[in-house]
């Protein structure tokens, strides 16, 4: 857990970076600073790992006041990602990833075998441990910083900008990629973003901060997006707020059974109204039970992606409005497993969900 106390920050040209901050990052949680440029984040970022000291109040990680802890063990527990990866250009992928352990006093073998691992956590191919920065796209580079800070199995990371230098396809995979390497992470992650659609995606809480460094609003997506505490909170987060909003509320929706494939390979699509003069609606399948196409009469339109149980209710929405059957085909891994009723979906919108 790290929390903030009071803390302020005025540097010396008298710019006031952050002003009376109390803050709780609970342990394992992503928390996300996000905010206009300018407005603290890095700041209040660089004070964890005491970068930057406080002016006044003070920050406690795991009860400790951080101002009494060395600069060297304080950092050795804390993974730290920049922007553009930061790696030394003349060492390879592998011996940056390894650089942190080495300034443990690791032996070069041991901490390469570690730093290995930790570039298959990141999901870098093997091929590239032994290409120079160079020689990486800016998506690959961007893991082996990650992988840097990984190395080490520091309790905290640090991760300021780490996504905003690469393109918006290779951001997208980059942030699944964190998404999928926290179901197995114990770490507590400080992530600094300006963009709120990434800090919806990536954070448990969210810290909204302002001009001036005061934060407007901590609390979970949902909350910001359903209940912003005032108008730049609301500016912030911006249009379809309330539909973006559905992505957090969870569907429990009935799944209807596939049923069995015809001749062609089609399953027939579930209806609770009836058929039209032209028959149902059939959905034919691939060889592994993907989707490919909508078939009715002389039509055939091109299956959507579909529904992923439980995946919540903007994705079950989006996929009853993109079918043009009664129903959307629900997937797992790729492969049609059942239906979801587009009624059920537009009754589940009419029951306000308890926000308590
Ligand atoms: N070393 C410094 N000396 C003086 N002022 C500074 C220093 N570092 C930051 N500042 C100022 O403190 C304020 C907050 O900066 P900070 O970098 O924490 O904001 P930020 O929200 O992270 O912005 P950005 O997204 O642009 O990095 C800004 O006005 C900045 O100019």
């Amino acid at each position: 857990m790290i929390e903030f106390e009071g803390v302020s920050k005025t540097y010396p040209d008298g710019t006031t970076a952050i002003e009376q901050l109390d803050l709780v990052v609970p342990s394992g949680s992503l928390t996300v600073f996000v905010g206009p440029s300018g407005c603290g984040k890095t700041t209040s970022m660089r004070m964890i790992n005491r970068m930057v000291e406080p002016t006044t109040g003070r920050i406690l990680v795991d009860g400790e006041d951080i101002a009494a802890v060395p600069t060297v063990r304080l950092r050795q527990s804390m993974g730290y990602v920049l922007q553009g990866a930061g790696l030394f250009p003349h060492r390879t992928a592998l011996d940056n990833a390894a650089t942190t352990l080495r300034l443990t006093g690791m032996s070069r073998a041991e901490a390469r075998e570690k730093a290995r691992d930790a570039l298959r956590l990141v999901r870098l191919r093997p091929e590239l441990d032994d290409r120079f920065p160079s020689q990486l796209s800016g998506g690959q580079q961007q893991r082996v910083g990650v992988a840097r800070a990984l190395a080490a199995d520091p309790p905290v990371l640090l991760m300021d900008e780490p996504f905003s230098a690469v393109d918006p396809v290779v951001r997208a995979e980059l942030q699944a990629e964190l998404l999928h390497l926290r179901k197995t992470l114990s770490q507590t992650i400080v992530f600094v973003t300006h963009d709120i659609d990434e800090a919806l995606l990536l954070g448990d809480r969210i810290a909204v901060f302002g001009p001036g460094g005061t934060v407007h609003q901590y609390a979970k997506p949902q909350t910001i997006l359903e209940r912003p505490a005032d108008s730049f909170v609301a500016q912030m987060v911006g249009r379809d707020r309330g539909f973006r909003s559905l992505g957090f509320q969870t569907d429990d929706l009935p799944v209807h059974p596939l049923g069995e494939r015809d001749a062609q390979g089609a399953v027939t699509a579930h209806s609770s109204e009836g058929h039209s003069a032209e028959g149902p609606w059939r959905l034919l399948l691939d060889e592994e039970g993907g989707p490919v196409a909508w078939l009715r009469g002389e039509s055939r339109i091109p299956a959507g992606e579909g529904h992923v149980a439980g995946a919540g209710l903007r994705s079950a929405l989006d996929a009853v409005l993109a079918s043009p059957a009664d129903a959307a085909v629900v997937v797992d891994e790729g492969r049609a497993v059942g239906w979801l009723d587009r009624n059920a979906v537009l009754r589940a919108l009419s029951v306000p969900e308890d926000r308590s």
